[in-house]
């Protein structure tokens, strides 16, 4: 992929990418009752590369779980590229379409298809979505191109390195050009210098296509790629603001 000017931080007056206002999900009840997350709001623009930290049992996965139409929260809302799909736990889209069409996914570890190829792997999103296999497989190659992989396309997914897969594992999540990114610790896997190039990338898809990014991550050796950090402590979502801790509603802890 080429470097452009594009490669900068949106401005202030961006669209949306995502909006949550005020998710909280419960889990379980009576003595075994776990607020996971609570009052978590967050803005994320389109083309906007955003960090999100914490310790383990913050609630960022539940959080991202919820943005992502998989673990519904008990309350609050959650609005994607303008469009509210989530009214408490109740969806307002047709959750599986939408999650194909308009989100993209990367997990910890690759769970990519053992027994397809590198193509294959991204390929079988575009043709779930109903894309045609020739358009598919096309636009696969030039993804697994783009993201420096593209000489082992034809390879099995056993016979990559670690950081060849979690490439093919970003090149399926862009496949339906989605208007939003969610990562789970995508370097967790990786040493710090593939680590270092697979952040890079989310911030040069961010800037250059538009999408809204948002990557859970231990790792503080790559922070500075990103545009913005929060931080989810018990449940609660704050936000980084040149040194001071600023809850993500504006008002500074
Ligand atoms: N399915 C579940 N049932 C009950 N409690 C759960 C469930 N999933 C998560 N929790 C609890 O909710 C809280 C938040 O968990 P979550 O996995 O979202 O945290 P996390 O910040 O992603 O942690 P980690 O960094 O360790 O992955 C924890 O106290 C956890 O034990």
């Amino acid at each position: 992929m080429v470097e452009s000017e594009q490669d900068i931080a949106p401005a202030p007056s961006t669209p949306l990418a995502i909006e949550t206002r005020g998710l909280r999900k419960v889990y379980g009840s009576g003595n075994t009752e776990v607020v996971a997350m609570h009052d978590a709001t967050m803005k994320v623009r389109n083309g906007e590369v955003v960090a999100l930290l914490g310790p383990s049992g913050a609630g960022k996965s539940t959080f991202l779980t919820a943005i992502g139409l998989i673990n519904p929260p008990t309350s609050g809302q959650i609005w994607i590229g303008g469009k509210l799909v989530m009214d408490g736990s109740e969806a307002q889209v047709d959750v599986r379409s939408f999650r194909r069409k308009h989100i993209g996914f990367v997990f910890q570890k690759s769970n990519l298809i053992d027994f397809l190829n590198a193509r294959e792997n991204v390929q079988i999103a575009m043709e779930l979505n109903g894309d045609r296999p020739r358009v598919a497989r096309q636009r696969a190659i030039e993804l697994l191109e783009e993201l420096g992989v593209g000489d082992r396309a034809d390879h099995r997914i056993s016979m990559l390195s670690g950081g060849q897969q979690q490439r093919v594992a970003v090149a399926r999540a862009l496949a339906n050009r989605p208007s939003i990114i969610l990562a789970d610790e995508p370097t967790a896997a990786l040493d710090s210098r593939l680590g270092r190039q697979v952040m890079e990338l989310f911030r040069r898809i961010a800037h250059q296509h538009g999408a809204g990014v948002i990557v859970v991550t231990h790792d503080h050796r790559t922070l500075e790629v990103f545009d913005t950090l929060y931080e989810m402590e018990d449940g609660a979502i704050h936000k980084h603001v040149e040194g001071l801790v600023q809850r993500a509603d504006g008002e500074v802890a």
